[in-house]
C-alpha cells in the first residue's frame, strides 16, 4: 500500500506484482486509467530479479535475445525475464563467432538498449564473459552493467581468449585468478550499493572435471556470488547432482540445444531445483532458419514470401509503434494525427 505524502486528498493505492515480473498500480487510479499525476517509479531490473530469486521458489525462464527485435518479441510474449546472449551479440553486432571477440563496449551497449526498452519490462540477465581483463577491467565492466540497468550478469573462469562454452578445447584460469575476478565484481557491487545479481560461472568441467567445478562454485558462493552456473553439463544426472551439492545456493542452467548438454525441459529443470534457466540460442537459431529460408526463396523464386498480414506496421507494432504515437500525441504533436 502506498499513501501519497504530499496530497491533501490522500488516497491509498495498491501496487500489484504480476507473475510476468511487471507491476501494476491500482487499476482505478493507475496509469492504465491515464492518471499520470500518480508518483510512479519503475522498479530497477536488478531489484525485480533479486525479488524473484529471494521471494519465490520459481524457475525463472529467460529466452536468449540478442537485439532489439528479439527482445521485443520475448516481451510481447510476457516472459518474466530475458537473457542477453554473448554468442548472439557477437553474431549480430560483429558477424563473428563466439570466440571472445566481443568486448565490453559491444556487450554493454547491446545490454543497455535491451534493458531500457521498457522501464517496466522484464529484468535482463546479460553475459559478461570473462569480465574482459584483470580486476580493474572487471570492476569497470560491472560498473557499466549496473549503470546500464542490467539486472544480473554472469562472469566466468575461461581464459581471455575464450570460446563458447559448448565447444571443445576450452581453457580456464586458475581458481585464484577466477576468485580475483569475482572479488573485483563483488566489491564493485558493494561499493555502488547495487543489488545486481552476480552469477558465478565455471567452465572448468572439460579441463578439470566435476569436483573442481563444485570446488570453484563453493568458493564463489562463499565470497558472495548470488547464483552459480556450471557450464556444459554432460548428463542430466550431473545437473541434478550439482543442484544437490550446492543447495540451497541457487543455480542457473544454460540450455543450449545440440550443445554439450542433453535436452532438459523447463519442467525437468524445475524438478531438479534450478532457479534460473537461460536458452542462449532461443532467438538466434530460429532467426538463422527464418532468414535463410526467406533469402533462399528470394534467390530461387524472386520473392521473399512474407506471409499475408505481416505488414511493416505489424512489425513496427512489436517495436512500440503505438506507444511512440501516444507519446507524440500526449505532447501535442501532430505527426501521427492522421494515423500511419
Ligand atoms: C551462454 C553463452 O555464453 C552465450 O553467449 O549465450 C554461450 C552460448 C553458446 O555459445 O552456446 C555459452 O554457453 O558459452
Amino acid at each position: 500500500m502506498f499513501i501519497p505524502q504530499d496530497s491533501t486528498n490522500a488516497m491509498a493505492i495498491t501496487i500489484t506484482f504480476g507473475a510476468n515480473g511487471r507491476y501494476y498500480v491500482d487499476k482505478e487510479y493507475g496509469r492504465e486509467q491515464g492518471a499520470s499525476n500518480i508518483p510512479f517509479m519503475p522498479i530497477p531490473g536488478s531489484t525485480k530479479l533479486s525479488r524473484m530469486l529471494t521471494e519465490t521458489n520459481e524457475l525463472i525462464v529467460c529466452p536468449g535475445v540478442y537485439d532489439g527485435l528479439s527482445a521485443r518479441i520475448a516481451m510481447q510474449l510476457d516472459f518474466r525475464a530475458l537473457y542477453m546472449t554473448g554468442a548472439g551479440t557477437t553474431a549480430s553486432r560483429l558477424g563473428m563467432a563466439d570466440l571472445g571477440l566481443a568486448q565490453l563496449h559491444d556487450m554493454k551497449t547491446n545490454a543497455e538498449m535491451i534493458a531500457n526498452l521498457d522501464p517496466n519490462g522484464p529484468p535482463l540477465i546479460a553475459d559478461m564473459d570473462t569480465g574482459y581483463g584483470g580486476p580493474l577491467m572487471v570492476a569497470k565492466s560491472v560498473q557499466q552493467y549496473i549503470q546500464a540497468g542490467v539486472a544480473g550478469f554472469h562472469i566466468e573462469d575461461q581464459v581471455l581468449s575464450k570460446r563458447c562454452g559448448h565447444l571443445a578445447g576450452k581453457k580456464v584460469v586458475s581458481k585464484e585468478e577466477y576468485l580475483m575476478r569475482l572479488r573485483a565484481a563483488k566489491y564493485t557491487i558493494d561499493r555502488l550499493q547495487s543489488d545486481i545479481v552476480l552469477i558465478a560461472r565455471t567452465d572448468a568441467l572439460q579441463q578439470h572435471g566435476y569436483e573442481e567445478c563444485i570446488d570453484r562454485l563453493k568458493a564463489a558462493r562463499d565470497l558472495g556470488a548470488d547464483v552459480g552456473l556450471l557450464e556444459g553439463f554432460t548428463s542430466k544426472e550431473q545437473a541434478r547432482q550439482a543442484v544437490k551439492d550446492l543447495a540451497p545456493w541457487p543455480l542457473l542452467l544454460n540450455m543450449v540445444e545440440n550443445g554439450a548438454t542433453p535436452i532438459i525441459t523447463t519442467k525437468e529443470a524445475e524438478e531438479m531445483g534450478f532457479r534460473i534457466m537461460i536458452f542462449s540460442f532461443a532467438s538466434l537459431a530460429p532467426a538463422y532458419m527464418g532468414i535463410k529460408s526467406a533469402l533462399e526463396r528470394l534467390k530461387t523464386e524472386g520473392v521473399v514470401g512474407t506471409p499475408e498480414g505481416l505488414s511493416p506496421r505489424k512489425l513496427f507494432e512489436v517495436c512500440g509503434l503505438s506507444d511512440s504515437m501516444k507519446i507524440d500525441a500526449d505532447a501535442g504533436g501532430l505527426a501521427f494525427s492522421n494515423g500511419v
